[in-house]
């Protein structure tokens, strides 16, 4: 896939230190462009191809998901010469982490209900991704999207920047790890939601049941390292 026109990245949606999100139009739709920065404290070589990584992870794992029926953004284009990706701009979303926020501020027994409902989809979603080996790398509530159409919405996975293929449920475990540790941090009010997830995590088939067992180890392990410092 190559981008030939140069497209017009304006407005900024994220200024991140790795990289720029822009919102465009691209062949007459509504898309972000990605772009990755040149890091100069790298060596020239290794940030190339770091760089080049990195898209190529996305691109890949984006389409590895959409081919086992999970919501991701359509790739439009990469371009490894400019270091950008463009994909389809998902419309009327706001990240999971926003609107956890925005429904535990509001804490009644319907946003309450909400936030379970949220939080079992998204073991369904991740638990399906994990079943066909993709490991996400940064799963945290950020990098979920939840899209709302009239009454209804959708969870959309988004920025697989450190995604690979993998079969082994220690990868897993440690991707659990990583989302767990991002909602204490973030989301410390609904403690429960981590436990509501894991339990359609594992309710998913065999294999995620398996991973939720490997999570006790990881954890111990983290522990262990926490308490080393
Ligand atoms: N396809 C999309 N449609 C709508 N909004 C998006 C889309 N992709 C990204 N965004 C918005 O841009 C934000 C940043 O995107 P993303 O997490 O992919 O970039 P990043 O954090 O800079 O990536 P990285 O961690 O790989 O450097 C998201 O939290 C979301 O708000």
């Amino acid at each position: 896939m190559d981008v030939d026109a140069e497209p017009k990245p304006d407005p900024l949606i994220k200024q991140g230190a790795e990289g720029r999100v822009y919102r465009i139009q691209f062949l007459g739709k509504d898309a972000v462009l990605k772009e990755r920065f040149v890091k100069t404290y790298r060596h020239p070589e290794l940030d190339a191809r770091l760089t080049k990584e990195r898209i190529r992870a996305e691109a890949k794992s984006i389409v590895r998901c959409k081919n086992a029926g999970i919501c991701t953004p359509a790739v439009y284009s990469v371009d490894f010469s400019t270091n950008r990706i463009i994909m389809e701009y998902i419309s009327n979303s706001e990240t999971v982490s926003d609107y956890i926020y925005k429904l535990s501020d509001m804490s009644n027994e319907k946003h309450t209900e909400e936030l379970k409902n949220v939080s079992a989809e998204m073991g369904r979603v991740i638990g399906k991704m994990h079943h066909n080996n993709i490991i996400h790398g940064d799963l945290t509530t950020s990098n979920i999207l939840v899209q709302h159409i009239d009454n209804c919405w959708k969870l959309f996975l988004i920025d697989f920047g450190l995604s690979y293929t993998k079969s082994s449920d220690e990868d897993k475990a440690v991707d659990l790890y990583v989302l767990e540790r991002a909602l204490l941090s973030k989301h410390s009010d609904v403690s429960w939601f981590f436990d509501n997830f894991l339990t359609h995590y594992a309710g998913f088939n065999k294999s995620t049941e398996r991973v939720v067992k490997k999570l006790s180890e990881v954890r111990s392990r983290g522990r262990k390292r926490t308490m080393v410092g």
